[in-house]
């Protein structure tokens, strides 16, 4: 069933399913809070459905179709079977369910994964000593640590350890300071961005010289997200937490990114008719009508914003397939280019 047609209005209003907490979720500050007056204004502007839904399983697909074509043709040539290393800390339910679709999108395109899983009370320099080994292993191309790491651990000095060659995940400061620098290349494009930015050209959005608001800045997704979308020649807002007036930028945007981890908080009345909406959030609320007892929902109300902006990402079935695809990319990538193999 359309999940138009499921969900009424009020789905937008759901609230977090107490007893699972995947990630510890903020208080935004009031001006973000959804005010009735705007139930007009989005009655007024809910005339086009006509919205496009962005479906990245299938661009995830049509982009495994690509790599595993691309593997083959290195393992026939060359010999060469690109690997990923993934490193797990602690038993995180989603972390370990991430994991394991990794490990499966992985076979599916016929590129090696190693796995370690360590457990919650590991010490930093047992990770540290994974990561050595794996730095050191020829035939591993890329290594990801899984996010986020046990609390008594420094992530920066983890993220710092993974050899520039191997950060798939694109996380290391030199790559991140490259991707920020005009002129300069980062060997690795962090995978969530990445794969919004290619949802965005798969569905010929154009970005050059468009009005682009990415709402959120953290190191993994909304910084680097905004990063990429000004080399793309998009000028580009960055809304947090601390921003005064959100929905007023939010407003002018012909591109949302919405990177927040906020339930549905972009509503209808936030939104530029005809607007390209990619949505990263990926937040779960009670829902009893699922037999695990609650279902994923974005940052943006989708039965809202389908029927005003041009074309949305669902939640399930958006980013987050497009953002296993482009870790994909980014191994062979990494085995092409130790190989020289073009
Ligand atoms: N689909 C995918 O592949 C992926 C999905 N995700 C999902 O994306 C979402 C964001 O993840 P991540 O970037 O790691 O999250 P973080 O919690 O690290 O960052 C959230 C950002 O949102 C900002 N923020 C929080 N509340 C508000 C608010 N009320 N108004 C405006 N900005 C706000 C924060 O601002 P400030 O900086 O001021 O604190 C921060 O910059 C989550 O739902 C996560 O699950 C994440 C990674 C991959
Ligand atoms: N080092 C590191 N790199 C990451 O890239 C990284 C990380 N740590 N930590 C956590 C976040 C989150 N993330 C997701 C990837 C895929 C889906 C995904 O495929 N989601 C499915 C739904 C899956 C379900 O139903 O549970 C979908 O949106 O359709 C979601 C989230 C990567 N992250």
């Amino acid at each position: 069933m359309a999940s138009s047609v499921f969900f009424t209005h009020s789905h937008c209003y759901s609230s977090k399913p107490s007893s699972l907490v995947f990630r510890q979720v903020g208080v935004g500050p009031t001006s973000l809070r959804f005010s009735s007056s705007h139930v007009a204004s989005v009655a007024a502007m809910a005339m086009d459905s006509s919205a496009k839904v962005i479906d990245g399983k299938s661009v995830a697909k049509q982009i495994r179709d690509e790599i595993t074509a691309e593997v083959s043709r290195m393992r026939e040539s060359i010999g060469v079977i690109p690997g990923l290393a993934v490193i797990l800390v602690g038993d995180r339910k989603d972390s370990a369910t991430y994991v394991r679709n990794k490990k499966k999108a992985c076979e599916s395109v016929g590129i090696n994964s190693l796995e370690a899983n360590l457990p919650e009370d590991s010490t930093e320099e047992e990770v540290l000593n994974y990561i050595a080994g794996y730095n050191d292993d020829p035939s591993v191309h890329g290594i990801l640590v899984q996010l986020p790491l046990p609390s008594h651990m420094n992530e920066q000095n983890i993220l710092n350890a993974v050899r520039i060659e191997k950060d798939v995940d694109g996380f290391h400061p030199l790559n991140i300071g490259r991707l920020a620098m005009r002129g300069r290349e980062p060997l690795f494009v962090p995978c969530t961005p990445k794969g919004c930015i290619e949802l965005l050209h798969r569905y010929n959005a154009s970005i050059k010289g468009k009005r682009a608001v990415v709402i959120g800045r953290s190191n993994i997704v909304g910084m680097p997200a905004a990063l990429l979308l000004q080399r793309e020649d998009a000028t580009v807002s960055i809304v947090h937490s601390r921003t005064s007036n959100p929905e007023e930028i939010i407003r002018q945007a012909d591109i949302i990114i919405a990177a927040v981890g906020q339930a549905n908080m972009v509503r209808g009345s936030w939104i530029k008719p005809g607007a390209v909406i990619i949505d990263v959030g990926i937040n779960p609320v009670e829902d009893p009508n699922s037999p695990r007892g609650y279902k994923l929902v974005g940052d943006v109300c989708y039965e809202e914003a389908i029927r005003i902006a041009s074309a949305v990402t669902p939640v399930p079935g958006g980013v987050g397939p497009t953002t296993i695809a482009m870790l994909l990319q980014n191994t062979l990538i990494s085995a092409k280019r130790v190989h020289h193999f073009e």
